[in-house]
């Protein structure tokens, strides 16, 4: 039989006796059970050791004692000291053992085992440390969340220590984990969704930390970047927010807060802020590890070695997945990686991760065949779902990309799609057993253009030398004029740059690992409950644009659902994964009383149906009776018979008096264009009147990078001009109306 040597010494914890035994017969009885005993530790011990001798050494199995005075700690080996804090000669230690009072000095393999053990404690701590460096990030579509990862691949890169460094989206971080002797150097990078919100990943996060007292990061050391986009008037609200609320609580800056605007292009202000975090952040770490963890030796060593072949060559992502593959193949389509239909998670509502799969009623397109501009009008049944919503709610859809392009790379990747994998933690969102088909059809994202992580991977995929360095040259410092003009401006997708570069053969599991996850797509509920009972409307535009290389790409989400009402349409029964949005604040007030200012062009006019059914409702219950406030809609859109959706229903209601004004734009019905924004300041006096002496909502939908903008600045001047305040004034005005929830926006780009 042969004993490993958690055996041997497990065996010795549990039987006194024989410990005793060691002990008291020391040198000679080790030697004679070294035929037992050693082989295992022996070869443990000098594979560990490999520049000492073989021989076992004799003044290192001595001079241990066993401390039996921790009566819970007996018999166990946890308690052993160095003799130097008690030295009792070999005979007095011997005779305490016979009393049942101290344990005698360990000696031969005992103490053997017991340096190994503790030489097995000392890697595991410099491979995983007690203090880490933090690398959290805010991210809603994924901008943010890549360039935490390629910074925590960079400081993996360089410490040759996988958990040194934890990446983590702020929602799966502990807020009370956040001190120095957790996580003493930060690196965060922050993006903003809807009206300067956090995004879905951070939004609990930034609650419990708001939440926090003063000086409880104290000691904590951070960086953070932020990522915005000067168009929406709330520009860098999340980064800037949580900077403030981290130097608040204590914890110090260390270096460049950088902020990188979406209108200029992130790259350059990324990659310099990155560059400097790195080095920022391991500096730091180094300070806070009084002179550095065993770890941190490592990253001198790293940094002698010889230069890479680009400069800046972004690091590998290290693999975090475990795949495991199943014996059969999912013949049935089966496995795709969540668990769908008919379920309520533990808080009791549908999730991303386990979706309500919703029948399609009723789909159609609204706008006529051969139009330039798409919209489709859709009907989802939630029947027996429990899924209550309100108008102004949003809810996710879980896309599919195109089986073609699926299939296109299933066949150039020779993978076989029905091979089914479980992964060992949460990867792109699969949960559950998962087929190849299904990871790529359902959970990755195969058209964004590729990350420079993305494309390092596929060049360390490369058969050919050629082929390698050119992909490392594209994602690296130098070749950033090709990254530009070859990824960002042609958005090739995956199996464009595989075709480009046929030997590069990545696995599968890298794939699903590393690629970006197919986001869901938001959509605002065009339905009331009181009107629409059972169903969620929704309207959408079908995207499909030309990218500066010449191609034709079309949104994922929306071809797909366009596809789906096309094939309701010829009497195929089809479903739609979907999990509920609830708006925090983006609902009609409960009464009709006060004053209703709704803008709300192209599709942004969806949830403004559902406010005016809503409405009807409210009115329906005063019963005639009662004050009534006025209800104003300012619509948008390319031409009245083309592209006006809802506009049939919208006119009854003006008709039946529940809604006061429709102010519709139609830009091209005349030479000169002319939009909402140019409706409003034609009723410029009477809109300043409602908010500033009526107290009117305000509620505006769209698209938030030009619309939103156009139609702030509108409201501003309407305030200056008609309502005779000073700009700042105005400015301050339209805050406190945001704060107070008056004036609310949803809004994407
Ligand atoms: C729907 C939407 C709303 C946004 N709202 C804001 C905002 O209020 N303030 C801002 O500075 N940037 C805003 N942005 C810009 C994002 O913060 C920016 O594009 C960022 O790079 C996205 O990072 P992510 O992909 O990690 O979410 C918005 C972007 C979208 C798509």
């Amino acid at each position: 039989m042969v004993w490993s040597t958690d055996e041997v010494l497990e065996f010795l914890r549990r039987n006194t006796a024989a410990s005793v035994a060691v002990a008291l017969l020391g040198f000679p009885l080790a030697c004679f059970a070294l035929p037992v005993l050693a082989p295992l530790a022996l070869a443990y011990y000098f594979l560990s050791q490999p520049q000492k001798p073989l021989a076992v050494p004799q003044e290192k199995a001595k001079g241990l004692v066993v401390d039996t005075d921790k009566s819970e700690e007996k018999n166990d080996l946890a308690a052993v000291k160095p003799v130097a804090e008690k030295k009792p000669s070999p005979s007095v230690a011997a005779s305490a053992v016979v009393e049942g009072g101290s344990a005698p000095p360990l000696t031969g393999g005992v103490a053997l085992l017991r340096k190994m053990r503790e030489q097995k404690a000392a890697r595991a701590k410099a491979e995983n440390p007690d203090k880490k460096i933090l690398v959290a990030f805010a991210s809603q579509t994924g901008t943010a969340q890549e360039i935490a990862k390629a910074l925590h691949a960079q400081i993996v890169e360089k410490t040759g220590t996988p958990k040194l460094a934890v990446l983590s989206a702020f929602n799966d971080v502990d807020v009370d984990s956040l001190k120095p002797d957790t996580f003493p150097v930060v690196a965060f990078v922050a993006a903003s969704t809807g009206d300067g919100d956090p995004p879905d990943n951070t939004a609990s996060f930034y609650a419990k930390m708001l939440r926090k007292k003063k000086e409880e990061l104290k000691g904590v050391r951070y960086t953070c970047l932020g990522l915005g986009d000067s168009n929406y008037t709330r520009f860098m609200a999340v980064p800037r927010n949580m900077r403030k609320k981290f130097e608040g609580l204590g914890a110090e800056c260390i270096y460049w807060n950088a902020e990188a605007d979406e209108v200029d292009g992130l790259e350059e202000t990324v990659e310099k802020w990155t560059e400097g975090a790195l080095e920022a952040v391991l500096k730091e770490y180094r300070a806070a590890t009084a002179g550095g963890s065993e770890a941190m030796a490592s990253v001198e060593a790293a940094e002698s070695k010889p230069p890479p072949k680009f400069k800046g060559l972004p690091a590998l992502l290290p693999r975090r997945v475990t795949f495991s593959w199943q014996e059969g193949v999912d013949e049935g389509g089966q496995a795709i990686g969540v668990v769908l239909g008919g379920h309520h998670n533990a808080e009791g509502s549908y999730t991303q991760e386990r979706p309500f799969l919703a029948k399609v009623k009723a789909a159609r397109r609204v706008t006529p065949e051969g139009y330039g501009k798409q919209i489709v009008h859709m009907e989802l049944s939630i029947d027996g779902s429990n899924i209550e919503y309100k108008p102004g709610d949003a809810f996710g859809v879980l896309p599919v990309n195109d089986p073609n392009l699926v299939d296109d790379l299933l066949q150039r990747l020779g993978a076989d799609g029905s091979r089914v994998f479980e992964a060992s933690e949460a990867v792109n969102s699969i949960r559950a057993p998962c087929s190849v088909r299904a990871a790529l059809s359902r959970h990755c994202d195969l058209t964004t253009p590729a990350k420079k992580s993305l494309i390092r991977l596929l060049a360390e995929s490369c058969d050919d030398v050629k082929e390698k360095d050119d992909l490392l040259l594209i994602c690296s410092a130098e070749g950033k004029p090709r990254y530009k003009k070859e990824i960002l401006e042609a958005q090739p997708n995956l199996l464009d740059l595989l075709r480009a570069y046929p030997s590069c053969r990545p696995k599968v599991e890298d794939l699903v690992e590393f690629l970006p996850a197919l986001a869901p797509r938001e959509y605002s509920v065009s339905s009331c409950p009181h009107a629409h009972g059972g169903s969620i409307h929704f309207a959408f535009s079908v995207v499909e644009f030309e990218t500066g290389g010449g191609r034709t790409r079309r949104g994922v989400a929306t071809n797909w659902l366009a596809g789906i009402a096309d094939a309701v349409a010829s009497g195929e029964s089809c479903e739609v994964p979907i999990f509920p949005k609830p708006s925090k604040d983006f609902h009609h007030p409960e009464d009709a009383v006060r004053p209703v200012v709704m803008i709300g062009p192209g599709t942004g006019v969806s949830p403004f149906r559902g406010f005016v059914h809503h409405r009807k409702y409210l009115l329906s219950l005063q019963g005639g009776e009662g004050a009534v406030g006025e209800s104003w809609l300012f619509f948008g859109c390319r031409e009245r018979t083309k592209d006006a959706i809802y506009l049939d229903e919208f006119d009854a209601f003006v008709e039946s008096g529940v809604l006061t004004t429709l102010d519709c734009a139609f830009s091209r019905e005349q030479e000169e264009k002319v939009y909402v924004q140019d409706k409003m300041g034609e009723s410029g006096t009477r809109l300043s009147n409602l908010i500033l002496n009526e107290d009117a909502f305000i509620f505006v939908c769209g698209d938030g990078q030009h619309m939103a903008k156009d139609v702030h600045a509108k409201l501003e001047e309407i305030l200056c001009e008609h309502g005779g305040l000073k700009r700042a004034a105005a400015t301050a005005y339209l805050q406190i109306m945001q704060k107070q929830g008056r004036y609310v926006r949803d809004t994407w780009s």
